[in-house]
């Protein structure tokens, strides 16, 4: 299996040719499947009273429960752990679908785009919503192929929890580690789920050691596996000290017993719990004060006596605190362990109110909710993904979107059921709603009531938010965190059939892009030509397709190329003087500055100015200059590409009264040419980061291979019966069909 992460490092060197296919075999496989029995689906809208139809059993009648029932959670982990496997089982089980979806059979309810059943990968996260022993359950599916990063960071930010998806053969894997260091960003507390635990190699040990290694976690085991392998039955619940078995003759896993450990019928199994679950209390203590002083003062002399209950409030406290990890286990695709992880996310997960958000106050009750995801729905026009902070959302009501500046009316509201859409009355904090009407909020967009409303909580946040909120503009203090999208390593030239059709195009690549931000699109100035930019092959292959499924328009790509950059390796200094005189007036600017090196990775230039440059600048030429710094940034001398981890320190500035701020531009930008010119100069290549798995027999093979693609091995580990390499390939030596 091959995984990967993106980093740009400076190299120079030839490129062969060679070929090589990432996608991994089972995915492969099942994409072929597929093909055969694929049934394109539109996305439904019921109104209230038809609300329980075919596919949806469960919505209760309560559309905004109690916000401390609510539990916003997503699912997480590296592609192929099992994530929609997961999902498909809880849905299943909390009555929201009445037949088990199966990946490989692409009928799963969370993958609904077309492509996504095809080739049997979540490409967009879908929120579900569904009922589970009284709580309000906002699941959001996210993908875990590193093309589509940017959907996790962005729906992993309006969670309140999430669920952490392994294989159990294979423990932390390098996709899991990219999403847990985005969940530690947003401070979500998580819980494990030790997934495929029927699967030959499967090791509870293994796995939860490579939490402990590789995550630095510290792992709280509420549960034991019976048997590995083909030999797994059930789990071992070790706080209740119960045994959980499945029916064997169950063909959907709802079928469970849930048995106590009894001293007669299983002393050896009654002995390791116990163990397990002193061991637990043990670890607990350890992580929470209160609970240390419960557990030495009345139950020092015996932890049996300790109730289960005290254990739980216990484990919930570490968890929000995420000084540690519970984890479970089971297997999502032979039906057994899911019941049990549901209970957990509703026992040890936090409700949207136990989340301690720092701008709620600000808003007073007031609304103030985060659009973090925007569909394009033909017939509807876009459908907005809102998380609500506070405040309520109404069908009709006109919200203010303070990075748009705009006010926008909503005109219907709906409960997200992944394909299929609940009209709803209203919605309250803690919810994720998805609204219909906002022709101008894009993915990353706060949301206030009012202008006025936005503008009384900046002056909340100025007084009460203390120094850090003081250095920002109004507006930006109040802008939740945005989603930093990274720079495409992939572009390809796009055309629609035929001329009359470039304005289509050009619609079309406006919605998708309102959809993902991480698609860019360019024109290229030299041969007119639309430039598509994305984060892999796959992601341009999807965007292609989506065109043609969804808009109806057949485009044709160019060859793919990857995005390279380029950068100095010493600093050079230039002076330029632009002299030009157009009708009666006299343009004249003369700058000398320096461009350098900067150790810190940078894409955008750092920019600096000299003393007596900065004193008195007025902002419209200090703007002008800055412009043309950019886009002589743009456009690299060697191959054209961007310019990155460079600075600018502009050094002296003369310019002539009436001159405009065009001129100005065009003269600093000219003198970065120069400058870039002069300069030792390198083209920085993306490069992959890989973990192969691979059997003992096809190390050395594997690794000439990655010695001819300009591989750099960085380690090779021993997992069971498996190695394990890790290491760099460029980009370029394994694109698909090179
Ligand atoms: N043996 C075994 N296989 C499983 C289990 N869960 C999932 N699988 C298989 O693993 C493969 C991947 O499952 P998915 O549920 O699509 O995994 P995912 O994490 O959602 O994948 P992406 O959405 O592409 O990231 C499929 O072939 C599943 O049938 C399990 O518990 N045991």
């Amino acid at each position: 299996m091959v995984s990967n992460l993106m980093k740009f490092v400076v190299s120079h060197k030839k490129i062969p040719i060679l070929h090589v296919n990432n996608m991994c075999c089972s995915k492969m496989r099942a994409s072929l499947q597929r093909l055969k029995s694929h049934v394109p689906l539109g996305r439904n809208y019921s109104s209230l009273p038809g609300l329980i139809g075919n596919d949806i059993k469960s919505l209760h009648s309560v559309i905004n429960p109690p916000i401390a029932k609510i539990r916003n959670i997503g699912i997480m982990a590296h592609i192929d752990a099992g994530k929609t496997t997961t999902t498909e089982r809880i849905l299943y089980y909390s009555g929201y679908t009445r037949s088990l979806g199966d990946v490989d059979d692409g009928d799963t309810v969370t993958d609904f785009m077309a492509q996504e059943r095809e080739r049997g990968i979540t490409i967009q996260s879908a929120a579900v919503t569904f009922d589970w022993k009284g709580y309000r359950v906002n699941l959001i599916d996210t993908p875990g192929h590193v093309d589509f990063t940017l959907e996790v960071e962005r729906c992993l930010r309006v969670l309140d929890g999430a669920v952490a998806v392994f294989d159990a053969s294979a423990g932390v894997e390098a996709q899991t580690l990219t999403v847990w260091r985005q969940a530690d960003k947003h401070r979500i507390p998580r819980i494990c789920f030790l997934n495929k635990m029927d699967k030959t190699g499967a090791s509870f040990k293994y796995a939860v050691e490579s939490i402990r290694e590789k995550l630095k976690a510290k792992p709280l085991l509420l549960q034991l596996p019976l048997g590995e392998g083909k030999a797994f039955k059930g789990v071992v619940d070790v706080v209740n000290k119960e045994k959980l078995l499945w029916n064997p003759n169950s063909d959907d896993g709802k079928d469970f017993v849930r048995n106590p450990l009894l001293e007669m019928s299983d002393p050896e199994l009654l002995k390791e719990t116990t163990e397990a679950r002193n061991a637990l209390i043990e670890q607990v203590a350890d992580l929470d004060d209160e609970f240390a002083d419960l557990v030495l003062g009345e139950f020092s002399e015996n932890f049996d006596l300790l109730p289960a209950e005290k254990l739980q409030t216990a484990i919930r406290r570490v968890t929000l605190a995420q000084t540690a990890v519970p984890v479970l286990c089971g297997s999502a695709l032979k039906n057994k362990g899911v019941q049990p992880l549901l209970d957990a996310v509703t026992v040890y997960l936090p409700s949207p109110e136990e989340r301690n958000y720092e701008f709620l106050p600000w808003y007073k009750g007031d609304l103030c909710a985060l659009a973090f995801k925007v569909l394009h729905d033909k017939q509807r026009g876009p459908l907005v993904f809102m998380r609500i902070y506070s405040g309520m959302i109404k069908p009709q009501l006109a919200i203010y979107n303070i990075n748009g500046n705009c006010t926008e009316r909503i005109s219907r509201l709906l409960l997200p059921f992944a394909d299929q859409h609940i009209e709803i009355p209203s919605l309250t904090a803690g919810n994720i709603a998805l609204t219909v009407g906002l022709k101008h909020t894009a993915t990353g967009d706060t949301i206030a009531s009012s202008k006025s409303s936005a503008l009384a909580a900046a002056r909340r946040a100025e007084t009460e938010g203390g120094k850090k909120h003081r250095r920002n503009n109004e507006a930006e203090r109040l802008l939740l965190a945005g989603v930093e999208i990274p720079e495409p390593v992939f572009f390809c030239t796009i055309e629609p059939p035929s001329v009359a059709k470039q304005p289509d195009l050009d619609y079309v690549l406006k919605c998708l892009q309102r959809e993902d931000p991480s698609l860019k699109v360019k024109l290229d100035a030299d041969s007119g030509q639309t430039v598509l930019c994305g984060m892999g092959e796959l992601h341009i292959e999807i965007i292609h397709d989506r065109i043609k499924r969804e808009y109806g328009l057949e485009t044709y790509l160019g060859p793919l190329q990857v995005a390279y950059r380029e950068t100095i390796l010493n600093a050079v200094r230039a002076t330029d003087t632009l002299d030009r005189t157009l009708g009666d007036k006299r343009h004249l600017v003369t700058v000398e500055l320096e461009v350098k090196p900067v150790e810190t990775a940078s894409v955008m230039p750092v920019i600096e100015y000299a003393g007596s440059v900065s004193e008195d600048l007025p902002t419209a030429s200090q703007e002008a200059i800055e412009n043309g710094i950019h886009s002589a940034c743009l456009q690299g001398p060697l191959l054209g590409s961007p310019v990155q981890d460079v600075a600018v320190a502009v050094h002296s500035l003369v310019i002539h009264p009436g001159t405009s701020t065009t001129m100005i531009s065009a003269c600093v930008s000219r003198c970065i040419q120069k400058a870039l010119k002069k300069a030792d100069k390198q083209v920085l290549e993306p490069l992959m980061k890989l973990e192969v798995t691979v059997t003992r027999d096809y190390l050395s093979l594997v690794l000439a291979d990655l010695a001819q693609r300009r591989g750099t091995i960085q380690e090779i580990q021993t997992r069971q019966e498996n190695k394990i390499i890790t290491g760099f390939v460029p980009l370029a030596e394994i694109m698909v069909g090179t």
